[in-house]
């Protein structure tokens, strides 16, 4: 998908971090021409730099007051713990009917950290695009990494519809799928899809690490297995998804709390020889797997070698609904 729009959507776009997804918003801005002027705010000297370098900004700051005060839309994309900083950093420091929007895996604490430091008239619309990798920082992006996933909007109960409105159109001339669902909702859902996960790849990952040196060795060389995928979420980062798990820690724990019974079911059916459970298992879950194929959601790695995501580019579709 392309922008189809004949004018940008926003005149100034200010981003706060310039990461795996900041940066590939912006390069997809750039591309497109969603935007005619991006600024960003980005904390050290060596980014600003190849931020300038990599021509994905039109001016890069320190100071994040300076990078949004011209600014129609604050995109917020730096790890959820910093939020609170950021949301008092944007108190007194943006036009009347801006937009703050983010980019964070968890969307109570966004809003709880963000909300109550804007200003009458700045309309947030906190969001998260459902698509990204294990790498991280400015030179991790591209523009096509939203192509054809999910973004899911979080706006509090009463905000302006046309606020709502200029955000999803952005997401859309990004390539993504859009819809909107309580904060609530949103946590439950990704603490499932999406933190659990990585929580045992970081487990599975550990326990191997934590082995004697002889049998670590042999786990690394031998790992063109299963292991391998659970090593490339493992490899994410580990600010991001600290500040994910101590930010989403009730759905988190919620899950995990089934997870372990499920598990401890699976343990029994092994220890008793239960083979018909075991399978019974295995066979409900091979279905969920085709129904991902099917709804055209796999496609999610786009890993450095990019040889997985050619692979997965066969099984692109518009996902179901
Ligand atoms: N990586 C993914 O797969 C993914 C996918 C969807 C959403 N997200 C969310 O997007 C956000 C950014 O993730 P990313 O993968 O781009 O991370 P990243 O590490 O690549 O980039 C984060 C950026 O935020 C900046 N930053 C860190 N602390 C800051 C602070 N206190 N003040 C200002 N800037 C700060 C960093 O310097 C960096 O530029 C996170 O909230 C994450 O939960 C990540
Ligand atoms: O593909 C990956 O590397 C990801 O983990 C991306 C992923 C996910 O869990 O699907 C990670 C965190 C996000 O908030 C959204 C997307």
């Amino acid at each position: 998908m392309t922008n189809t729009a004949s004018q940008p959507l926003f005149e100034t776009v200010a981003f706060i971090g310039m990461g795996l997804i900041g940066s590939s918003m912006a390069r997809r801005i750039k591309r497109d021409g969603l935007a005619d002027k991006i600024t960003c705010a980005v904390r050290s000297e060596a980014t600003r730099d190849r931020v300038l370098e990599l021509g994905i900004a039109d001016e890069a700051y320190c100071d994040i007051k300076q990078a949004v005060g011209d600014a129609d839309l604050v995109m917020v994309c730096a790890p959820v713990g910093a939020n609170e900083a950021i949301g008092a950093q944007l108190t007194g420091a943006l036009k009347k009917g801006a937009i703050v929007s983010d980019v964070g895996s968890v969307k109570q604490s966004v809003i709880r950290d963000i909300a109550p430091h804007l200003d009458e008239g700045v309309h947030f619309v906190p969001g998260h695009p459902l698509a990204g990798t294990e790498h991280s920082g400015p030179d991790s992006g591209f523009p096509e990494l939203f192509e054809e996933r999910w973004c899911i909007l979080t706006p509090i109960p009463g905000e302006n519809e046309a606020a709502i409105a200029k955000v999803k159109a952005l997401w859309e001339a990004c390539g993504m799928y859009v819809e909107c669902m309580d904060a609530d909702h949103h946590d439950r859902i990704l603490g499932i899809t999406s933190h659990l996960p990585h929580l045992i790849a970081y487990t599975i990952v550990g326990t191997a690490t934590d082995l004697e040196d002889a049998l670590r060795q042999e786990v690394i060389k031998f790992s063109a297995t299963g292991f391998r995928d659970f090593t490339r979420i493992a490899a994410s980062d580990p600010t991001m998804w600290r500040d994910v798990f101590l930010n989403n820690r009730e759905a988190v724990l919620d899950v995990l709390g089934r997870f372990q019974e499920d598990l401890m079911a699976l343990q029994r059916a092994i220890r008793w020889g239960e083979g018909d459970k075991l399978f019974e298992l295995f066979s409900r879950t091979r279905e969920i797997r085709r129904g991902i194929v099917d709804a055209g959601q796999y496609f999610a790695n786009f890993s450095a070698e990019g040889e997985d995501r050619k692979s997965d580019e066969k099984s692109k579709k518009k996902p179901a609904e």
